[in-house]
């Protein structure tokens, strides 16, 4: 049985003026896959990305979410089902805990602290760093805590926009096993934009994107 089309792009094209940034982009995106995308600087990923969660609006085509169109949902509420993270995330508050703290602040629900644990395990951190300051994480471990702040409270597709970008060897194996367990384990939807060869060399479904256009992994 085919699984759930969660994202559907239907000639989807985005113009600034009269430039055509992206053209034709027809892909679809099933419940649970770990898609990665990738392509020549400057082909137009981070602007397909920045559509699919919403943070800017196509110019032409269709764009639907579990079968309806995004122009439909509440885009506060579509944003908390697909989340979207970018290269320097920001860590706020003194301490772990505010950070993962604050999904659940803004949305007045109680912390899950055993949610918070399991998570901070994925990322080789523990129970014990959530009173933490953050002044005292390194860089890695604040990029670490960063993405999982974005995924506490489990969204339906996670964006990731290069969050690997910058990151030294260790670091970047901690994020690659934190983005597998939110894939395997907790079922999320991933699109993954990177330049890395490895993390290429390893996708499970890639998909190139330049000039504006698919040009390879397209359905
Ligand atoms: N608002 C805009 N006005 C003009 N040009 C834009 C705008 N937004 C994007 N572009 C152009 O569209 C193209 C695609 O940009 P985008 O950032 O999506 O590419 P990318 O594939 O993510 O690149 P990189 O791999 O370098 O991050 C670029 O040439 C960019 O300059």
């Amino acid at each position: 049985m085919r699984p759930v089309s969660l994202l559907e792009l239907r000639q989807v094209g985005y113009q600034v003026g009269d430039t055509p940034i992206l053209q034709d982009i027809n892909l679809t995106i099933d419940q649970g896959e770990w898609v990665t995308l990738t392509g020549p600087s400057g082909g137009g990923k981070s602007t397909l990305v920045r559509i699919m969660a919403s943070l800017l609006s196509r110019t032409s085509g269709e764009l639907s979410f579990v079968g309806k169109s995004i122009d439909d949902y509440d885009p506060i509420a579509y944003r908390r089902r697909v989340s979207y993270s970018f290269q320097q995330p920001t860590l706020f508050g003194a301490t772990v805990r505010d950070n993962l703290q604050f999904p659940y602040q803004i949305r007045q629900l109680p912390f899950d602290q055993q949610r918070a644990v399991t998570a901070l395990k994925y990322v080789g951190l523990t129970a014990a760093d959530l009173d933490k300051a953050v002044v005292d994480l390194s860089g890695g471990q604040r990029q670490r805590v960063a993405l999982l702040r974005n995924v506490m409270i489990y969204p339906e597709v996670l964006i990731l926009d290069e969050v690997t970008a910058g990151l030294d060897a260790d670091n970047k194996a901690f994020v690659w096993s934190m983005i597998r367990h939110f894939n395997v384990d907790d079922g999320i939807t991933i699109v993954a934009i990177t330049h890395d060869q490895a993390e290429i060399d390893a996708a499970k479904r890639l998909v190139t994107l330049a000039d504006g256009r698919l040009v390879g992994g397209a359905q």
